[in-house]
């Protein structure tokens, strides 16, 4: 096995300045801002043909929350500050469940559960196996924070919304994050309940000129142009090796690279060989963007993805099953006790040392 050895501008509006300005814009993309905007309109009057606005700034500032992609600083501020006071503790470690991985946040005690419904001006979580719920507790002697669910760009959610938690998670207090995603092995080497510690990523999305970062810069959470060389904490995927050794897992633990597709289709053969041919070992659609977020902000990262299928890149192999969630799912489920290991442990040693 390879050695390995791996820091805050946020966005307060979207690239198309649509909030912030009261200037009759009606667009949103969630399907409530026309109704909204024509009642705001109505509230207003002409003035040299230019809309005045009679909402207050309160009523504004909530009024652009609901409707837009981005999450001005202050307002990730309430959502964590509501986190803090309602659990009574400030979290250091962050953990993302997969796919049905949600049981890693089962293992957590004197947990505090907050249904996503009701955390102000969170999203909601509308996949399988994603019950929609952050629990904040102990593990290990840490204070945690889990997302049992997490926000996907297939399910109509713009990549800043899908990773505006972990700018809660920061502002909650977290240093670290733990990214868990369920995957399809393109390495032929992986075999199905393989663990692959993500050491770096290809991100296909970002190719294509998306990115959680895009629009305005809040330096609060980061600079304007973060680097990405080293993403993924060398230190944490050395203890991770050693762990997975002592757990008599090493022969289905892989160190290699994930990427990130827009879902919610699997992948064709054609583009699984692409894939393969840019060095990816395993495919998914999430993630990255929330590992550039984090970044973005300085967070340690660790990141692993559980291979619950494999993905062939021969048209020869077509005899082989079509990926299905409800497979994916069944994998997860039978190897959620080693992911809850591997996690736990991790989390003792990141304590141990502090
Ligand atoms: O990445 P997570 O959330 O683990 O889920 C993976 O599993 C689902 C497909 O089965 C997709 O959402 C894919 O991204
Ligand atoms: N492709 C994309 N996402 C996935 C896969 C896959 O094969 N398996 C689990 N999530």
């Amino acid at each position: 096995m390879t050695g390995y050895n791996a820091k805050g501008d946020m966005a307060t509006s979207n690239g198309n300045h649509r909030n912030g300005h009261c200037n009759g814009s009606s667009s949103n993309g969630n399907g409530t801002g026309d109704r909204q905007a024509d009642d705001l309109a109505q509230e207003n009057q002409t003035n040299n043909g230019k809309i005045q606005c009679s909402l207050t700034p309160e009523e504004l500032r909530a009024l652009r929350v609901l409707n837009e992609d981005t999450y001005p600083y202050e307002v990730i501020q309430e959502i964590a500050d509501f986190i803090v006071k309602g659990a009574g503790m400030r979290p250091k470690i962050g953990i993302i469940c997969g796919s049905g991985l949600g049981s890693l946040a089962d293992i957590i005690t004197d947990a505090k559960i907050f249904e996503y419904e009701k955390i102000p001006n969170f999203p909601v979580s509308t996949v399988e196996g994603h019950a929609g719920k952050l629990v904040v507790g102990h593990l290990e002697g840490a204070i945690v924070m889990a997302m049992q669910g997490r926000f996907h760009f297939y399910e109509g959610y713009p990549l800043a919304k899908c990773s505006m938690p972990v700018r809660v998670m920061k502002l909650c207090g977290v240093e670290y994050l733990f990214a868990t995603n369920a995957a399809g092995g393109i390495n032929p080497k992986y075999a199905v309940g393989d663990i692959m510690l993500m050491h770096d990523h290809v991100n296909m999305l970002g190719f294509a000129g998306n990115s959680p970062l895009q629009g305005p810069n809040d330096p609060r959470f980061g600079p304007r142009f973060p680097a990405l060389v080293n993403s993924y904490n060398k230190d944490l995927i050395n203890k991770a090796l050693e762990i997975g050794k002592s757990m008599g897992i090493e022969s289905n633990m892989h160190v290699g690279v994930y990427s990130c597709l827009g879902g919610p289709t699997y992948e064709t053969i054609a583009e699984l060989k692409a894939l393969r041919m840019m060095g990816v070992d395993a495919v998914g659609m999430s993630t990255v963007h929330e590992v550039i977020t984090a970044r973005h902000c300085d967070m340690k990262v660790f990141a692993f993805s559980l291979i619950t299928n494999k993905c062939s890149t021969e048209y020869s192999d077509m005899k082989d099953e079509e990926a299905t969630h409800e497979e994916v799912m069944s994998v997860a489920k039978n190897r959620q006790k080693a992911c809850c290991e591997l996690v736990a442990r991790l989390v003792r040693e990141i304590q141990a040392e502090s």
